[in-house]
């Protein structure tokens, strides 16, 4: 896909939100190239939503700008919304329609011509699996059909960019993987830019590039695996007779601080299986299993936040933001 002026597909720059006193969006500015599956993610609150809104035109910024498929947000905003196709987080399906009467109705709205219309409407359902299903009533249908009906709508006019926020919010895993076999599937099957907000680490795992955002500043932007790499510590999980005795030990002989986590004495060295070996020879403490695991984006999450997703959402998991800030 290119856009008019051959650029990004979607390019911020220093783009805020305030809403009173809170500044809700900070600034923030990136491009994603055509083509690209983007994902933006952050905890409850950091600005994902209020991002989303800004780019697909339903809530004008406060500072900035920003231009998706070439057109400018605020100046172009029904070429904008020509361009994308949009699948929030609250339903907005008609229940007493059938899945295809939606669709139908969605692209009637877009200006479909009737020609084109049953053959992209016999296209998504395919694409959703929902071919089947195309004379039930919504109000009939499970949570994720719902859901995939709402992406297929999204894709109907054949949008340049899709804005997914938070697709796979409430389904249940084996629902949460298929929506996300179609996501993959489109990268294939459409010219298409897809922008997915989520605050599941493992799934931004299956996006190209994700971006991190916390109280509404972006804090990191590159691949998955990159993000990894640059944390740079392998997360080691050991248990023995006596934790106690362990973490003292760790701090003793290693000067490293350590936690219990799971059952297990937890702490982070930057190359685990390097430093098993001395963790034998030296601990001084009996050693009954060893794990050494790489790092996860919710590592990165820590590393460049400060704190987990799941303690910015009220968990507790003090032990890690200790070990992975040193
Ligand atoms: N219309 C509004 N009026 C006032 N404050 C708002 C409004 N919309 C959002 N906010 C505030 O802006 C901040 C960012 O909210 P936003 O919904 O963008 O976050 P989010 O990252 O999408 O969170 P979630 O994962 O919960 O959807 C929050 O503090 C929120 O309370």
């Amino acid at each position: 896909m290119t856009t008019p002026n051959g650029g990004p597909a979607v390019a911020v720059e220093g783009l805020s939100k305030r809403y009173g006193d809170l500044e809700a969006v900070k600034g923030i500015g990136f491009d994603v190239p055509p083509g690209e599956v983007f994902g933006f993610l952050g905890p409850n609150g950091a600005g994902k939503t209020t991002t989303i809104g800004m780019l697909c035109t339903l809530v004008r910024p406060t500072g900035g700008a920003a231009r998706v498929a070439g057109h400018d947000i605020v100046a172009e905003r029904d070429e904008v919304r020509r361009n994308i196709g949009l699948v929030f987080q609250d339903p907005t399906l008609d229940a007493y329609l059938t899945a295809e009467q939606n669709l139908r109705f969605h692209g009637e709205l877009y200006g479909l011509p009737k020609d084109v219309m049953n053959e992209r409407i016999a296209l998504v359902l395919d694409m959703v699996d929902l071919t089947d299903r195309k004379d039930g009533k919504v109000e009939t249908f499970s949570g994720g059909m719902k859901r995939r009906l709402e992406i297929a709508r999204g894709l109907l006019h054949s949008p340049r960019v899709l804005f997914l926020d938070e697709p796979t919010v409430g389904l249940d895993p084996q629902t949460r993987s298929a929506i996300w076999g179609y996501i993959n599937q489109l990268k294939d099957t459409e010219d298409i830019t897809i922008f997915l907000t989520t605050h599941y680490m493992e799934e931004a795992e299956y996006c190209d590039r994700i971006a991190i955002i916390d109280h509404g500043e972006i804090v990191v932007l590159d691949t998955p695996e990159k993000l990894k790499a640059s944390v740079g510590k392998d997360r080691v999980q050991i248990v023995t007779g006596d934790d106690e005795a362990a973490i003292a030990a760790l701090k003793d002989r290693f000067g490293i601080d350590a936690g219990v986590h799971e059952g297990a004495v937890t702490f982070a060295v930057s190359s685990g299986e390097e430093f098993v070996p001395r963790l034998f020879s030296e601990l001084g403490v009996a050693i009954r299993s060893v794990h050494v695991a790489r790092p996860s984006l919710d590592d990165v999450f820590l590393n460049y936040a400060g704190t987990t997703i799941r303690d910015a959402e009220g968990g507790s998991n003090e032990w890690a933001r200790r070990m992975m800030r040193r």
